[in-house]
């Protein structure tokens, strides 16, 4: 029997809330402590699926990483030499450990297999593979061709000039090889044929390339120049902020239903889904955004929006939600890439949103939502197994109409306590 999640009717929301850690922040950094030299207190990682995977993976290598009792993740690093050799690894559906992981063991002289969910092996990684191929990496697929499960088996890296990537499908193509590059110690130019999609990501890796003692020089977003002869070194401790996608369920309930103040992030924050914050300004939210928090108000009515959403991919689907209580038809254009993220989800936000009533057109990579006069009640929303679906449609709750929300636990992939940390700012 489905797993259900029913949600009463609220009138209204008001509070703070504590953001768990970024799942990008925490999965770029496990790696890198893996692979740098020295030791790390990692603090306040997200302890979630996707983050799991990627401490799981690195155990199986025999990275020395302890789970502190207070959350922290203590590593010590390898400097890149992976006591392990050998190992099959089970990566779930988490991109942000699959993607990462493929360059820096194909860089391992080691023989290993990753794989992951059904979803996972439906999730292209051509691109990346080419790029490691260039390199005379040695990758073959398991299944079909392009996409996971993948065999990495030892070769001798090399390097003859600019190593062309593509970056139209997912940026974690690039932030792969990125992260890995370093280990070669030398230097190298990565040269990007075609587009970057969702570039803000790319940012967040090269920020804690940083701070890992690795300064990248980025040209115009078609060049990157890594330097050789430098290698990691551990920062000590490093810090993990709070989620930036996992922000935008909070600030759209605010501007749903009351006052609320989302801590964990603010105006500092090296993740590009702050950015959530200028949408919701544009469907006319009053936000203020703090040094380490972000508040929000309710919005006596919000406005429809046409937006290019290429910079904020996941945030983006709140949007969606958010349109059905808009005024006027909301557009949210250049989210190509939502056709391989979870689930299809251009498709998927497109059937949940039609069964609360919404008109709503979809293209190869837009959607398009025009609310319905009264938004049904007492709907059923599948989820897809993609936590974001679950996070998006509960929101539907604040605005006094009862949902029900199939198999709940998809949240775990990056927010295990959603549904608690909703529940504590509803007023009764
Ligand atoms: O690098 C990252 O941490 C991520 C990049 C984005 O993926 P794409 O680059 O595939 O859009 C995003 O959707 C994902 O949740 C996390
Ligand atoms: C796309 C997402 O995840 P992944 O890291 O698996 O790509 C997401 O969290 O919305």
């Amino acid at each position: 029997m489905t797993n259900q999640k029913k949600l009463k009717a609220v009138q209204s929301v008001s509070g703070q809330v504590t953001l768990p850690g970024s799942k990008s922040i925490t999965n770029r950094i496990l790696l890198l402590s893996a692979i740098a030299d020295g030791a790390t207190t990692i603090i306040g990682p997200l302890v979630s699926d996707d983050t799991l995977h990627m401490i799981d993976a690195l155990k199986k290598l025999q990275v020395d990483l302890t789970q502190k009792d207070n959350g922290d993740i203590l590593i010590h690093g390898t400097r890149g030499n992976f006591k392990n050799k050998s190992a099959e690894i089970f990566l779930g559906n988490a991109g942000t450990a699959f993607r990462p992981l493929t360059a820096a063991l194909s860089f391992s002289k080691g023989q290993y297999t990753l794989s992951g969910l059904p979803r996972m092996h439906e999730r292209p990684i051509k691109d990346l593979v080419d790029a490691l191929l260039q390199l005379n990496a040695d990758i073959t697929y398991l299944g079909q061709e392009g996409y996971p499960p993948l065999k990495i088996s030892p070769s001798e890296i090399m390097i003859n000039g600019p190593i062309k990537i593509r970056g139209d499908i997912s940026s974690q193509f690039l932030t792969s090889l990125l992260m890995a590059m370093p280990l070669t110690k030398k230097e190298v130019v990565i040269e990007i044929e075609g587009d970057l999609i969702s570039k803000p990501y790319i940012d967040i890796t090269l920020n804690l390339m940083a701070r890992f003692g690795i300064h990248v020089k980025k040209i115009d977003w078609k060049h990157f120049v890594i330097p050789g002869s430098s290698s990691y070194v551990s920062p000590g401790e490093i810090f993990v902020e709070g989620d930036a996608s996992s922000a935008s369920y909070f600030l759209a309930a605010g501007a749903l239903a009351g006052d609320i103040e989302v801590k964990g992030i603010g105006r500092n924050s090296i993740q590009g889904d702050v950015k959530f914050a200028e949408a919701l300004v544009l469907m006319g939210a009053d936000i203020n955004i703090l040094e380490a928090s972000i508040q929000v108000t309710k919005v006596a009515a919000l406005q429809a929006i046409n937006l290019d959403c290429n910079h904020i991919p996941d945030a983006a689907m709140t949007l969606a939600v958010l349109a059905l209580f808009a005024k006027g038809t909301t557009k949210l254009l250049n989210i190509g890439s939502w056709r391989v993220k979870e689930t299809d989800r251009i498709k998927a936000m497109a059937n949940e949103l039609r069964k609360l009533g919404a008109a709503v057109t979809e293209g190869n990579d837009f959607i398009e939502i025009t609310p319905p006069l009264k938004v049904k009640e007492h709907v059923e929303i599948d989820t897809y197994d993609d936590h974001r679906m679950a996070m998006c449609f509960s929101l539907v709750s604040l605005r006094n109409i009862p949902i029900t929300i199939n198999d709940p636990g998809c949240v775990n992939k990056t927010f295990p306590t959603y549904f608690e940390v909703l529940e504590s700012i509803v007023k009764t």
